[in-house]
């Protein structure tokens, strides 16, 4: 590993004991090296040796999209340029298409389907893109990653099935094979939302059962709020695979212990907030990064006063980018007097100031 500072290597948890124990100054010979590229900050810590991180390994903050939508409910792809190119000025490394945030498992297949070219034909080779095929029938993920790798996707993602649902890490394995199959050249990301799905299934013993069985996995979407489990999957084979730390309300804890790769439903609006964190962290400014932390952690909860996350981050999306538009039921559409309350809150804190890019 290149760096001024030595760490401990990452399968010893002595690297969490020297985490725990470094004086804040030590950070101010942090080992993170930027590279600044095309507008967008990618870093790295850590050389890519193995094959499986080779396969795609992008450090820096990912973007969970939300979907654009007429006032009819209809997708709305033409907004995308628009949309993406806010995302551009502050710093995302990539997009997460039709994830949760994105609503895709309400979609259609033809739906997602054109969602995911739109992301494509406007960011392919500017930044990367991950496209969710996660559904309900094996039939459609596979169709989705087909048409996914046929179109150029960067990634795919899929989140396992939750109707009948694996309980065992080789369930898992069984169960997400075929659709990584469909699409054989694009590297996969297992989606891992336990909240949402109710699949909670150890991760590390699923990475390791199925190195051997999915030839193009390459890590996973680690949206669990057990950080701990994050962590785990990290020490034991985050030199092997990329895991995305999925949790923007404690981004800082993911960078102090080691994480390189971020991805998140907040990110739309807190981006400019998220590379500063990035960048403070880097420079060893720790208090620097904790007050951005914190912004960003208040700018959530304050939008989270006022209804479920889709709905309400897509709400504040809306007025920092371009509208984007109604959520899809059984999710809440804010109507404009909510709205508006919304805007009064986040107006008496300061957040929009926060939340803006410095020229
Ligand atoms: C419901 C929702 O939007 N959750 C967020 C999280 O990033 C969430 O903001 C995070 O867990 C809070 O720390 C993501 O899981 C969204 C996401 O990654 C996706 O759209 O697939």
């Amino acid at each position: 590993m290149a760096c001024g500072l030595r760490f401990p290597s990452l399968s010893s948890n002595s690297f969490l004991r020297f985490i725990l124990d470094a004086p804040i100054s030590a950070w101010k010979h942090s080992a993170a090296q930027p590279i600044h590229r095309a507008g967008y900050l990618r870093y790295s810590r850590r050389h890519a040796s193995s094959s499986a991180l080779s396969r795609f390994d992008v450090k820096g903050c990912f973007v969970a999209t939300y979907t654009p939508m007429h006032h009819n409910g209809d997708i709305n792809p033409d907004a995308v340029p628009r949309y993406a190119h806010h995302l551009l000025h502050n710093g995302a490394a990539g997009v997460f298409v039709n994830g949760t945030a994105g609503e895709g498992l309400m979609m259609t297949v033809a739906e997602r389907k054109k969602m995911a070219e739109a992301w494509i034909s406007c960011c392919k080779e500017r930044i990367k893109i991950i496209v969710h095929c996660g559904a309900l029938s094996l039939r459609e993920a596979q169709e989705l990653a087909d048409h996914a790798q046929q179109k150029g996707a960067d990634a795919i993602s899929a989140v396992p099935s939750f109707y009948f649902s694996p309980r065992t890490p080789v369930d898992l394995v069984r169960n997400l094979k075929p659709i990584a199959a469909a699409a054989p050249k694009t590297p996969f990301l297992y989606y891992h939302i336990p909240r949402l799905t109710h699949v909670d299934i150890d991760m590390s013993s699923f990475l390791k059962a199925a190195k051997t069985e999915i030839p193009s996995l390459a890590g996973m979407k680690y949206s669990g709020f057990d950080v701990a489990g994050a962590l785990k999957c990290y020490i034991d084979h985050g030199e092997e695979f990329e895991i995305l730390w999925g949790r923007d309300d404690v981004m800082l804890s993911g960078l102090a212990v080691g994480f390189e790769s971020f991805i998140g439903g907040s990110y739309s609006f807190t981006g400019a907030i998220a590379e500063r964190i990035i960048k403070a962290f880097e420079a060893g400014d720790m208090s620097g990064a904790l007050v951005e932390q914190k912004r960003l952690k208040r700018i959530m909860d304050l939008a989270l006063g006022f209804g479920d996350q889709v709905t309400t981050f897509k709400a504040l999306t809306s007025m920092v980018t371009i509208p984007l538009g109604p959520t899809r039921a059984p999710l809440k559409t804010f109507t404009s007097e909510e709205t508006s309350t919304l805007r009064k809150a986040l107006e008496k804190e300061g957040c929009f100031e926060w939340m803006a890019k410095a020229a």
